[in-house]
C-alpha cells in the first residue's frame, strides 16, 4: 500500500506539538454541499483500488497490489454461525500468504483460480479470520462445485457505505426540521450553544474503582442536554467510562445507541457490557462480530423470540405444503396450494419482522456500527442519547447516521490519534478527514469537554514524551504502572534488553536504506533485521513473544518483517502490524521500526505526530525505537522524540545487533 497520506485531521485546543489546521467553523448547509462530492470522490478512490482495477488488471498484478489471493485451496468448511458456512482457504504452494490488504470484515469473491475477470464467481463472502498462512471468509451458501480445485479471492468494495453515507446527507439537505435530533442540529453546526441540566447532578458509580477524572467526565456527560465530548488520551480508560457512562443512563432509564465507526470497538464494550444484567442487543452481520459477543448477537436474541418459533412453525408448514404441491396433479388443487403457500410466506416474514422488531423495542442498550444505524431494522426507533466511541476515528458523515435518532449526544474519543483512513488525495486534502470530534473540540472547547487523565497502561518514561508533546504534561501514570518493567514479569531476568524501558536504537552510518515495494511502499531490511534481532534477545531473557509487538507505519515493512520470522516458530507469537493497524492495542515490549533512511532526508508521514503518538504509546514496559537519526532528525518534532528516547533511555548503535 502507498504510505497513508498525512491527514488534514485536528487539532487539540490547546494542544502543544506541530499544528494540524484548527477546523474552521461550518454551517449544516455548508458541511453539505462540501461532503457530497469528497464522499463521491472516496467511492471512486475506492473502487479504483478495488474492484475497479481488478477488471482491468491482470490477475498476477492484482495479487501483488493486495487485492486478490491466487492458487489456494479450501482446507476446512464449519458450519455454525447462524447459517453461515466458514471456508478457510490457504496457499497451494508454500505455508504463507503472499502479503495482502484483505482484512476482517471485507466483502470478498471467491472464484475458480483460472476463471477469468468477467466469469460469475462461486459465491460472495466476508472475511472472518486472517492468519499469516490462511484466511476464512464467512458465505451464505456453500458452493455446489468447486471447492476441490484451486480458487481465488478477490476483495470487492463495500458500496452499501457509500450508499448510506450518501442517504443520510441527503437526509440533513434537506434541514432537520423534526424527527429527535431537531434540538441537537443546530449545536452541533454552532448556530445554538450547548446547555447543561440545570439541577446538579450526583451519581452512584456502579464501577467502585473509577478515578476523579472518569467520574468528572461522567457527571459532565449526565448533565449536558445536547452534546458532550469524551477526551481519553492512550491508556486512561476511555472504554471503561464509556461502559460506566451507558450503565447510567441506563439506570436512569435513557434508551442508548452505541456506536462506533469500527466493529471491533463496539464489540470491545458489548464484552464488557454483558456482564451487566441489561437488555442489550448488537446489530450486525454474524461474521462481522467477535466469537465473544455472538450471545448479545441480533440473530440470536431472535432466534429465542416467540415470534421466531412461531416463524419456524410455519416454514415448516411450507414445506409440507411444497411438497404436495410438487405432487398435485390438477390444477384447482394446484391454485389452491399456491395461495396457501403465498399466505404463509407472508405471515412468515411479518412473524419474523415482528421478533426483530420485539427485541430491539425491548432493548435498553442497541449497539452497532456507525452504518449499521441505518439498518432498516432501526428505521423507527428513536433514542434518549447517542454514545459514539472512536468518534475520533470517524467520518463526521458516518456520525451523522447515528445522531439523527438521537436527543443527546456523547462522542468519545482522542484526535489527538489518527484520524479515519481517507483513501482520496483530494478528499483528504478537501477536509473529509476533519472529524466532528475535531470540529467539536475546535468550536467549543472546555465548554463540552472532559479529559481523562490519569493513564493505566504505559510506565511513566514512556508515556512522559507523549503527555509533553500532545497533552500539555495533563496526564498522570496511576500508581499500578508508574514504575512497571519488564523484569518484573514473571520468568523474565534482568539484562541489558529487558532493563531499559526506552531504547533508541541508531542506525545511522550502517548503510541500511530505504528501497520502495512495486506498490510505492517504503521498506528496509536492515532495520526489520535490528527489530527481530531485539526481539529475539528479549524472548532469551524470558519475555513471552506474545508480549511483544513489533509495529512499523509503513505496510510494505510489515511484509518485510512477517517475512524475515516466517522460520521461526519462537516468533510466530510476535505481533507484527502498522501503526495504523495496532491503535487501541497494547504490548509489554514495542519495537518500532522507522523505516525511513536516504540522502534527501525525507521523512513522509512520520512526521505526523498523531501516528507516533499511537506508535509509542502501545507499549507498557519497554518502547524501542529503530531509526536512522540522520534522517528522521531533520524534522522537529522526530528529533524532540528521539532526544527525549535519547536523554530518557538507552542509545544504541545498530552495529550492535548486526555484528
Ligand atoms: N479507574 C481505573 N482503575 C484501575 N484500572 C483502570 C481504571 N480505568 C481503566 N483501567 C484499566 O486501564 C486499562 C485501559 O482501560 P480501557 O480499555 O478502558 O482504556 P481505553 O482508554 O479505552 O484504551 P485506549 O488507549 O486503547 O483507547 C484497562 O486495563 C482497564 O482495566
Amino acid at each position: 500500500m502507498a504510505e497513508k497520506k498525512k491527514s488534514s485531521g485536528s487539532s487539540s485546543h490547546g494542544a502543544a506539538g506541530p499544528p494540524h489546521p484548527e477546523p474552521k467553523p461550518i454551517t449544516l448547509e455548508q458541511f453539505v454541499s462540501k461532503t457530497l462530492p469528497l464522499i463521491q470522490m472516496e467511492k471512486d478512490a475506492e473502487i479504483a483500488a478495488s474492484v475497479g482495477s481488478l477488471s482491468t488488471l491482470k490477475p498476477e498484478t492484482a495479487e501483488k497490489k493486495g487485492l486478490t489471493l491466487l492458487n489456494l485451496k479450501c482446507s476446512d468448511v464449519q458450519t455454525g454461525l447462524f447459517g453461515k458456512t466458514l471456508l478457510e482457504l490457504k496457499p497451494n504452494r508454500g505455508e504463507l500468504l503472499p502479503p495482502h490488504k484483505m482484512t476482517p470484515h471485507d466483502v470478498v469473491m471467491l472464484k475458480l483460480n483460472k476463471s477469468d475477470s468477467g466469469s460469475p464467481p462461486l459465491g460472495q463472502g466476508v472475511v472472518y479470520r486472517v492468519k499469516d498462512g490462511s484466511i476464512a471468509i464467512a458465505v451464505d451458501d456453500v458452493p455446489e462445485d468447486g471447492l476441490n480445485s484451486p480458487l481465488r479471492l478477490e476483495k470487492l468494495a463495500n458500496e452499501v457505505t457509500y450508499k448510506r453515507l450518501m442517504e443520510t446527507l441527503t437526509e440533513l439537505s434537506k434541514g432537520v426540521n423534526k424527527g429527535p435530533a431537531t434540538e441537537l442540529v443546530p449545536v452541533l453546526f454552532g448556530a445554538q450553544q450547548p446547555t447543561v441540566a440545570k439541577k446538579q447532578l450526583s451519581f452512584t458509580p456502579i464501577n467502585r474503582g473509577l478515578d476523579h477524572s472518569q467520574r468528572a467526565a461522567i457527571a459532565k456527560a449526565l448533565i449536558s442536554n445536547s452534546v458532550m465530548l469524551l477526551h481519553g488520551p492512550p491508556g486512561t480508560g476511555k472504554t471503561t467510562t464509556v461502559v460506566e457512562l451507558i450503565l447510567q443512563e441506563v439506570k436512569r432509564e435513557s434508551k442508548v445507541l452505541v456506536c462506533a465507526a469500527s466493529n471491533i470497538a463496539v464489540d470491545n464494550i458489548v464484552e464488557r457490557l454483558a456482564c451487566h444484567k441489561i437488555m442489550m442487543v448488537r446489530l450486525g452481520h454474524p461474521a462481522r462480530l467477535l466469537p465473544q459477543v455472538l450471545d448479545s448477537a441480533l440473530d440470536a436474541k431472535v432466534m429465542k423470540a416467540d415470534n421466531s418459533a412461531l416463524a419456524n412453525d410455519v416454514r415448516k408448514e411450507m414445506k409440507v405444503i411444497s411438497s404436495k404441491l410438487l405432487k398435485a396433479k390438477d390444477k384447482k388443487t394446484r391454485g389452491d396450494l399456491r395461495r396457501e403457500l403465498k399466505s404463509l410466506t407472508k405471515e412468515e416474514k411479518q412473524r419474523q419482522q415482528q421478533a426483530v422488531a420485539d427485541v430491539i423495542k425491548d432493548s435498553a442498550v442497541i449497539c452497532t456500527t456507525l452504518t449499521g444505524a441505518l439498518s432498516s431494522q432501526l428505521k423507527q426507533t428513536t433514542f434518549d442519547v447517542v454514545i459514539i466511541d472512536e468518534a475520533a476515528q470517524a467520518l463526521e458523515v458516518a456520525c451523522w447516521i447515528a445522531l439523527l435518532k438521537g436527543r443527546r449526544c456523547i462522542l468519545a474519543g482522542d484526535h489527538l490519534q489518527l484520524p479515519p483512513t481517507v483513501q482520496s488525495v483530494e478528499a483528504e486534502k478537501k477536509g473529509l478527514g476533519i472529524t466532528l470530534f475535531g470540529r467539536l473540540a475546535a468550536l467549543y472547547g472546555d465548554q463540552i469537554t472532559a479529559m481523562l487523565t490519569v493513564q493505566y497502561r504505559m510506565n511513566e518514561l514512556i508515556m512522559g514524551w507523549s503527555s509533553k508533546e500532545l497533552y500539555n504534561n495533563k496526564i498522570e501514570a496511576h500508581e499500578s504502572v508508574k514504575d512497571h518493567t519488564l523484569c518484573d514479569l514473571d520468568g523474565v531476568t534482568s539484562s541489558s534488553a529487558t532493563d531499559p524501558t526506552l531504547i533508541l536504537i541508531d542506525t545511522a552510518g550502517c548503510d541500511l536504506d530505504e528501497v520502495k515495494d512495486e506498490a510505492d511502499s517504503t521498506m528496509n531490511e536492515g532495520e526489520a533485521k535490528v527489530a527481530i534481532a531485539h526481539a529475539r534477545r528479549l524472548l532469551e531473557s524470558g519475555i513471552k513473544a506474545g508480549d511483544i509487538g513489533i509495529i512499523t507505519p509503513y505496510n510494505a515493512q510489515v511484509g518485510v518483517l512477517r517475512l524475515m520470522r516466517s522460520g521461526d516458530k519462537k516468533l510466530t507469537e510476535i505481533e507484527i502490524s502498522s501503526v495504523d493497524g495496532f491503535q487501541g492495542r497494547e504490548k509489554e515490549a514495542i519495537i518500532i521500526s522507522m523505516v525511513r533512511s536516504n540522502e534527501k532526508k525525507e521523512v513522509g508521514f512520520l512526521s505526523d505526530n498523531r501516528r507516533m503518538n499511537v506508535a509509542v504509546t502501545r507499549a507498557r514496559r519497554q518502547c524501542v525505537i529503530i531509526c536512522d537519526t540522520e534522517t528522521v532528525y531533520s524534522n522537529a518534532f522526530l528529533k524532540r522524540l528521539g532526544k527525549y528516547f535519547e536523554e530518557n533511555g538507552e542509545y544504541l548503535s545498530a552495529m550492535e545487533y548486526l555484528t
